[in-house]
């Protein structure tokens, strides 16, 4: 049976996804808008992955307005529920929702039948009230891709996802379905028991550099390279992993942290990309959730308090080049200060 996959959303994720999937065979259909929505009705999506060029010819709207088996949320964190909302025709009671978003998944806290809360995260309850807990499956996605033009993503490593049901009544032959179709597009996949355990290793990557990426404008391996920024990387870091550890998690060291910045290459994040393009960033999710739950537990994340505050207080983002070392030993004295 030919899967029906919804792509909602056709950024850098959104395009690469909706590319690869349809080499599945798969019938891809993508929500898009404005200038994207007209290039892929005209042009189909594009996927050059290292060098090699793969093509798709979706079915592209303003919105999925058919039931789908599986739908991919490939939007910022700040429009996924908007963006289900309005795709809701897409998603009937048995379909697979899959929010690709980075950071602190607003279903971290479901369990049997009820999707809890997460500080900051759905805070009107539109999510909650619109999908159960059996339907939604985590995802981690580890690919480095921004777009070329409108319909074409470039990305620089094999795309490996994994994803999971979030709680234990979810529909393993849906989920098995889904699978083969990912393994066929060439995502490799692997379906992963604790995918929380998954989401927090990724988060750990994203809070060491997103934000601080976004204040410097530096890029991935630079914040591997140099050594003040490494710094505050691995502090940041170290500040997650020990909310992450009282909370049951064991995440991984500085060491593989800095192989995987360095590894990265010349890679601008997602949230450097949102910081040059004047757009908002993924803060709640990847920033304030964190650090309210840590909070809660009775512990902190000062250098994360500050670095959010240094950039809600920016005048520019990323900071002008001569400004970067100023706002980088702010961090560390007000950080001593408030841990001291
Ligand atoms: N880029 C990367 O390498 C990685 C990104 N991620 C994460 O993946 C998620 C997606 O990121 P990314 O693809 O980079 O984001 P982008 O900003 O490139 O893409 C999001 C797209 O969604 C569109 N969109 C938003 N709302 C709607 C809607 N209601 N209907 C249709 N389209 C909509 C946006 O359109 P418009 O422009 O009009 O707003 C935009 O084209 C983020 O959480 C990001 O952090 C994870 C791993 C790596
Ligand atoms: C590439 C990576 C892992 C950086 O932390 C990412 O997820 C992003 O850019 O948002």
């Amino acid at each position: 049976m030919t899967l029906k996959i919804g792509i909602i959303g056709a950024g850098n994720i959104g395009t690469a996804m909706a590319t690869l999937v349809a080499q599945s065979g798969a019938m891809v259909n993508v929500a898009a808008r404005g200038d994207r929505l007209a290039a892929i009705q005209s042009r189909g999506t594009s996927l050059i992955d290292r060098g090699s060029r793969f093509t798709a010819r979706p079915i592209a709207a303003p919105t999925i307005t058919d039931a789908m088996d599986a739908v991919f949320v490939c939007v910022k964190s700040q429009s996924l529920a908007s963006a289900i909302l309005a795709n809701a025709a897409a998603i009937s009671q048995d379909t697979l929702v899959i929010p690709m978003v980075n950071g602190m998944p607003f279903w971290f806290n479901a369990k049997g039948s009820d999707i809890g809360s997460v500080p900051f995260l759905d805070p009107k309850g539109d999510l909650a009230k619109l999908l159960k807990p059996r339907q939604i499956l985590g995802a981690v996605l580890l690919m480095t891709v921004r777009m070329d033009d409108e319909s074409c993503a470039i990305s620089s490593n094999t795309p490996t996802l994994s994803i999971g049901p979030i709680v234990g009544s979810a529909d393993t032959n849906r989920i098995d379905a889904l699978l083969q179709v990912l393994e066929a597009g060439g995502i490799r996949t692997d379906l992963c028991g604790d995918i929380r355990q998954k989401v927090l290793v990724k988060l750990l990557a994203n809070i060491a550099t997103n934000p601080l990426t976004a204040l410097t404008g530096a890029m991935l391996n630079e914040v591997g390279t140099n050594p003040a920024l490494r710094e505050v990387a691995l502090k940041l870091a170290d500040e997650f992993r020990s909310w992450a550890n009282g909370a049951g998690y064991d995440l991984p060291s500085n060491d593989w942290l800095t192989d995987l910045f360095i590894d990265a290459g010349d890679f601008p994040t997602s949230m450097l990309q949102d910081a040059r393009a004047g757009r908002a960033l993924e803060l709640d999710t990847i920033c304030k959730a964190p650090l309210e739950m840590a909070r809660r537990a009775g512990g902190d994340m000062p250098f994360l308090s500050h670095l959010i505050t240094e950039i809600e207080t920016a005048t520019s983002l990323p900071a002008a080049a001569d400004q970067v070392p100023t706002a980088l030993a702010r961090l560390f004295t007000l950080s001593e200060f408030s841990e001291g």
